[in-house]
């Protein structure tokens, strides 16, 4: 970070420069060797990725968390590009991150804090802003309190004072500690005001749709395109921080059903994240129905349903029903477009899960889409005459997506043919 930190913190829509750090611990660790997803976060919060740094390792050194050797060469970079500071895909320890900081020179950050600073940067509504508040401060109060941005380039708020004292780091701690009790109890109360509401909306009949899948994965573009609304969508990771709900006349059911965008997922989100984000997220665990929202041209479609599912079981949503929608099939090479609008996973013994393949954005298999959510609303089962429809994506010759392909998962039971028998 540049010495003239008045001038950084004036310009604040001027990126920050940072260089970005993974460390592969081996085939068992989650490692992204392209740094791609660290590199979208760090655009995602504003900054400038100049240099990505990967490293290899049987374990985290305990004092630097890579080696003597990598840190120099990471200084370098940092030198030789100015950098205003480092980021690390892995969890760093507040004396791993300490130590980093004196031998590079720069503010570093780990994966956890540029989440939170994103978090931070969107958070619009009350809530939000509470949930954000609470999260950060159990974040920062593990650690020596001296900054609130994940590169300083905010200035005010407790973090900007250059090296506080013993004294002072226990002052700050006391007053963060008296601050996430207040925040729990408020958002105690707005969980107790939204436990009313969904009560009242439950006693009202209302079958809830809530979308819910990995940062990106394109929720708030279906959902405006379901219910021709306009939320926030952008190749950003956490567009969307506020659920929304909406109502959605279905024809077919003759009746409206709500849907809700949701606070995307992203592989380790902190936990206590999901803690302060529980309110939040418990609209989504409180749904009839869940549109599990996958990107389907991504290279890491696997990793990234598993996540979600990870964080539903955490939220104790695991077991309301699912419609898996494989989004942005345009995206996908035209030999691995699916032929056909809807199929069905046995993701787990005994439970067909229904698949929706779509593109939000030009507006395929939403008919399919809105087809399923009657169905669900209205207890009916999928005839089988409706599992046929025509996709409208690929011609007939068009292979189906192979297990291997990004459309498809390896626990897939059967081909989507076989749906059609
Ligand atoms: N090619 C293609 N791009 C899409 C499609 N749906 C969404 N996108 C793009 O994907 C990006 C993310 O879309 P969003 O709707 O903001 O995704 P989200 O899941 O709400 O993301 P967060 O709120 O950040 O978690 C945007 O750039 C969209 O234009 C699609 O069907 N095809
Ligand atoms: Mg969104």
């Amino acid at each position: 970070m540049s010495s003239d930190t008045s001038a950084a913190a004036s310009s604040a829509q001027q990126p920050a420069r940072a260089v970005l750090v993974g460390v592969d611990l081996g085939p068992d660790a989650s490692f992204d060797p392209t740094l791609d997803e660290l590199a979208l976060l760090a655009e995602s919060a504003g900054d400038e990725v100049v240099a990505r740094v990967i490293a290899r390792r049987k374990a985290p050194d305990a004092a630097l968390f890579v080696g003597s050797g990598k840190a120099d060469e990471i200084k370098l970079l940092v030198d030789m590009h100015q950098a205003h500071g480092v980021i690390f895909d892995q969890a760093l320890s507040p004396a791993q991150q300490r130590n980093l900081e004196r031998h590079l020179g720069v503010p570093v950050a780990d994966r956890t804090a540029l989440i939170l600073e994103i978090f931070a940067q969107r958070a619009q509504s009350h809530e939000g802003k509470l949930q954000v508040e609470l999260a950060r401060l159990q974040y920062l109060s593990t650690r020596l309190v001296r900054r609130w941005s994940h590169l300083e380039r905010q200035r005010g708020g407790i973090g900007t004072r250059g090296g506080p004292g013993e004294a002072q780091i226990e002052l700050d701690r006391r007053m963060i500690g008296e601050r996430i009790k207040a925040l729990k109890v408020r958002l105690d109360k707005v969980k107790r005001q939204r436990g009313t509401q969904r009560r009242a909306r439950a006693r009202s009949g209302t079958f809830r749709v809530s979308l819910v899948g990995y940062t990106n994965a394109g929720k708030s573009t279906l959902f405006n395109a379901l219910v021709k609304a306009r939320a926030y969508a952008a190749n950003q990771l956490f567009a969307t921080l506020d659920t929304t709900t909406r109502s959605m006349f279905l024809e077919q059911a003759g009746r409206a059903v709500s849907l809700s965008d949701t606070v995307g997922f992203i592989r380790d989100l902190p936990h206590k994240l999901v803690e302060a984000f529980e309110a939040t997220l418990q609209e989504a665990a409180d749904a009839d129905l869940l549109l599990h929202v996958v990107d389907a041209a991504s290279p890491v479609l696997q990793e990234q349903m598993e996540e979600v599912d990870r964080v539903l079981v955490e939220i104790g949503a695991a077991d309301i029903p699912q419609v898996l929608v494989y989004n942005k099939v345009d995206a996908l090479p035209e030999s691995q477009r699916p032929r056909q609008a809807v199929d069905a996973l046995e993701r787990m013994p005994g439970v067909r899960t229904p698949r929706v393949f779509a593109s939000a954005l030009q507006g395929q298999g939403l008919d399919a889409l809105r087809d399923l959510i009657a169905q669900a609303a209205t207890g009916t089962e999928p005839a089988d005459t409706q599992m046929t429809q025509d996709a409208g994506v690929a011609d007939d010759e068009a292979p189906l997506p192979s297990p291997s392909g990004p459309a498809a998962r390896d626990d897939d039971d059967s081909s989507p043919r076989s749906m059609q028998a």
